[in-house]
């Protein structure tokens, strides 16, 4: 009889919870019930996603409501969090969900993160590069980086927002700033270069993709994206066509699904799955297990630019090795010098945003 009048008050608390005026209003309503809900929730992982209700956000906070090793999981937006998050809610998997809306919420949000990933800003269309959305996502990052600073500075760092080359440099320095800079730490994601380029070889190679493991060295943007393909397990050989075909097809991966989309964003749904792929290695890593690695753009010694992607081994710091490039053939030098240059500009004019 007691226990149905305590669950009695539960259900009456969670519905006025719930109400959307509240949480328009800026209450923490979802934060609310996700604390009812916490008391059956599975030990694991606090991680939030910035950016949790737009094209990737929305599809990668479902993928990691379903990762198991993920206990919370904070939904971050300044729209429409309150929709994503009650709709995420609702599945049966250990995650307790918590919405945040707006940016009076951010530090709620942040609090006590183990992982953040980011995924806000706006998105290409036809014809633009991915460095013309510096103007607007340069600042969004340096707000949210300011953010995490203050409140998780411990907490492994996932950069999606784009120009990746630059937005790397942004998070860095407002870390720098703040005295919370850990290079193991911070990893901007170029997961999808590798998942496009596996199933690109795949195709050429008539095997299944997730038998092919093609390492992408450089940074996310054109020419500094540059697969490896002298190393891709299992050891297979090109012809000089194929090895232009799959290179091309690899540095414009992105650009073919802007222009396939005509207007209406970028990769959401494949960048989503490599950006749950990439957390769940960091949570892996986090939880002690050996050998996890993938490629990341991270600080590097690997050149001598200050960031570089390559394979990182990731562990319970984070990148806690940075793997050298390994024997590269007259093809991939020529395409690491050009690699180097326009990465050497974008991640410049990243690190002159903070300091100017
Ligand atoms: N690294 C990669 O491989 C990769 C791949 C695909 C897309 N991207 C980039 O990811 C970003 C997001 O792409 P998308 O398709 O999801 O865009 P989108 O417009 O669908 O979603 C972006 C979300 O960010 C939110 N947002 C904007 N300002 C914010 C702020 N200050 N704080 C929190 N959230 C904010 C928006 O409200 C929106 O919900 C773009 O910059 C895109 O270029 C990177
Ligand atoms: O191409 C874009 O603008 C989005 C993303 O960087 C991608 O590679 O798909």
């Amino acid at each position: 009889m007691e226990a149905r009048a305590g669950a009695n008050q539960r259900i009456a608390r969670i519905s006025a919870h719930l109400q959307p005026s509240n949480f328009q209003e800026g209450s923490d309503v979802l934060l609310k019930r996700g604390e009812c809900r916490a008391k059956g929730g599975a030990p694991g992982f606090k991680v939030a996603i910035l950016g949790a209700a737009g094209g990737i956000g929305q599809s990668l906070s479902l993928l990691m409501k379903m990762n198991p090793l993920v206990s919370v999981l904070h939904l971050y937006d300044v729209v429409n969090t309150p929709g994503v998050t009650a709709d995420v809610s609702h599945m049966d998997t250990g995650a307790v969900v918590r919405g945040f809306l707006g940016q009076q919420q951010l530090e709620s949000a942040l609090t006590g993160m183990d992982l953040v990933i980011i995924p806000a800003g706006v998105p290409r269309k036809p014809g633009m590069t991915r460095d013309d959305l510096f103007k607007i996502n340069a600042g969004i990052v340096r707000t949210l980086s300011e953010g995490i600073a203050k409140c998780c500075p411990n907490a492994i760092v996932n950069l999606i927002s784009n120009p990746v080359n630059s937005t790397v440099a942004i998070a860095a320095e407002v870390f720098k700033k703040a005295g919370t800079y850990d290079p193991k730490r911070l990893l901007g994601v170029t997961t999808l270069d590798v998942v496009r380029a596996n199933t690109f070889v795949a195709e050429i190679l008539g095997v299944d993709p997730r038998e092919v493991d093609v390492p992408v060295v450089g940074g996310h943007a054109g020419v500094t994206i540059l697969p490896l393909l002298s190393q891709v397990k299992p050891p297979s050989s090109f012809t000089a066509e194929e090895t232009e075909y799959l290179t091309n097809r690899i540095q414009n991966g992105g650009t073919e699904v802007v222009e396939a989309k005509a207007g209406a964003g970028s990769a959401t749904l494949s960048m989503a799955y490599a950006a749950a792929k990439f957390a769940g290695a960091c949570l892996r890593g986090l939880k002690g297990e050996a050998g996890v690695v993938e490629c990341a753009f991270a600080d590097s010694q690997v050149t001598e630019l200050p960031f570089f992607a390559t394979k990182v081994r990731l562990g319970r710091a984070g990148a806690e090795e940075v793997y050298q490039l390994g024997p590269l053939n007259e093809y991939e030098r020529i395409g690491l010098e050009k690699a180097k240059r326009e990465l050497a500009g974008s991640i410049q004019k990243g690190v002159e945003f903070i300091r100017k």
